[in-house]
């Protein structure tokens, strides 16, 4: 059996080199000649799977996408071929949740005020959405939820209408699939005028896909209105940006929200037991295995837990100002965006450090601290 699969995508070789021989592939410059012969594909958000790339490609069994999107993947042309697809709902959504708490708490540090307090509005309440609401709610923030889709399907949680959110947020965060078309399309639903009812002092983070915002209307409005504060990790036109945004941005990272370590191992390990089931074969590989130990174990001696101490604990698995000063140099080229990328230093979720308090007495302040902690999601 022949594999082929992105270079870019972490323990492809420890899970699939029982299946077959395996060639690594730059994914965004894949062709049709290279896959013609395959019977695996294996890619990342970058690689465009359609006709044109698979028409040759006559014993594909199966196309696997270690990703949550699939904006990616012409599904319909795979289905009518009768090639089994399987991308990672929610592999990576943990990751993405962690990083806009984490983007907001560098935001709120830079701009010498607080994330406390703020409420937190989410558009789109699916995997990513949802775990973002959880490191807000842990944190003590509101949260307002707008998901019309989930609304419809009978979710029994609250929701209010985007209007609604924009109005009463401080913060905006996007958490919505790509779609260009239906009564949700997503495609610029941040066009310039919906961008000019954001509230003054508005903060701005979109961790979904580029599109959601027009970028032009954005730099636009941000020339207008400074007050405006944008996190940006997604871009239109990836992956060359718009050059003239990213002076303009808070904090500018190169499309890695979803890149902890645990994120990708999950991703290829849900494609790993994908294959096991068409194969009919017993999944014998464990996820655990994959990962290393943490460096890090860490004892609180504090008896309460200041905003500034909990990003010092943040940056701890994760400091996003470093992507943010790389992305900066060098952005201009589309080398240098995926190179970013490439090359980003694989980060853990907060579940990889293990806290504890170092004060004994159960009721003391600090054993709230360690609570929030837990519910953020670091281990116990
Ligand atoms: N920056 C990154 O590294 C990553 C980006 N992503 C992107 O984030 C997107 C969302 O991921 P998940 O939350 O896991 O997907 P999901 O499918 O679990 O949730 C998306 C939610 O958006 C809702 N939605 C769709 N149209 C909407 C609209 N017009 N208004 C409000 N809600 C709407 C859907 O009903 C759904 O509940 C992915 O499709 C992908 O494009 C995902 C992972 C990593
Ligand atoms: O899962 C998604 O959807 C994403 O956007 C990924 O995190 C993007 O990662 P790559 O597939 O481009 O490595």
């Amino acid at each position: 059996m022949k594999i082929v699969a992105d270079e870019n995508m972490p323990y492809v070789e420890e899970l699939f080199a029982e299946f077959g021989q395996i060639e690594f592939v730059n994914g965004r410059t894949l062709t049709a000649e290279q896959v013609k012969d395959a019977d695996v594909l294996l890619v990342r958000s970058v690689t465009k799977v359609n006709q044109a790339l698979i028409d040759q490609a006559t014993k594909l069994i199966f196309v696997g996408s270690a990703t949550i999107g699939t904006d990616h993947i012409d599904v319909d042309y795979l289905q009518q071929r009768g090639i089994e697809f399987s991308n990672a709902p929610g592999c990576n959504a943990t990751a993405v949740g962690e990083f806009a708490f984490i983007a907001l708490l560098e935001l709120a540090k830079r701009l010498g005020t607080q994330l406390k307090g703020k409420i937190v509005g989410i558009v789109g309440a699916g995997n990513t959405g949802t775990a973002a609401a959880k490191c807000f709610e842990a944190y003590g923030l509101q949260v307002l939820l707008c998901d019309p889709i989930k609304q419809a399907e009978g979710d029994s949680r609250l929701f209010v209408a985007l209007d609604e959110l924009i109005a009463k947020a401080d913060v905006v965060s996007l958490h919505v699939p790509i779609t260009k078309v239906g009564p949700h399309k997503t495609w610029y639903l941040f066009d310039g005028a919906r961008l000019n009812t954001l509230k003054p002092n508005t903060w701005l983070i979109n961790c979904c896909r580029g599109e959601v915002i027009d970028n032009h209307a954005l730099i636009k409005m941000k020339q207008a209105r400074n007050d405006i504060k944008v996190i940006l990790d997604v871009w239109e036109g990836e992956p060359n940006p718009i050059a003239d945004l990213v002076p303009l941005v808070e904090f500018a990272t190169p499309h890695i929200a979803g890149y902890s370590l645990e994120g990708k191992a999950r991703g290829t390990f849900m494609l790993y037991q994908t294959l096991c089931r068409i194969l009919q074969q017993q999944a014998t590989k464990s996820l655990v295995d994959l990962l290393p130990p943490f460096e890090f174990q860490q004892s609180l001696n504090t008896a309460s837990l200041d905003e500034s101490h909990l990003l010092k604990m943040c940056r701890l698995v994760f400091d996003l100002r470093d992507d943010d000063a790389l992305f900066r140099q060098s952005f201009h080229t589309s080398a240098g965006f995926d190179l970013l990328r490439k090359q980003h230093t694989h980060r853990r979720e907060f579940s990889a450090l293990a806290v504890n308090s170092c004060i004994d007495n159960a009721f003391s302040a600090s054993s709230d601290c360690i609570k929030m902690l837990w519910s953020l999601g670091y281990s116990q």
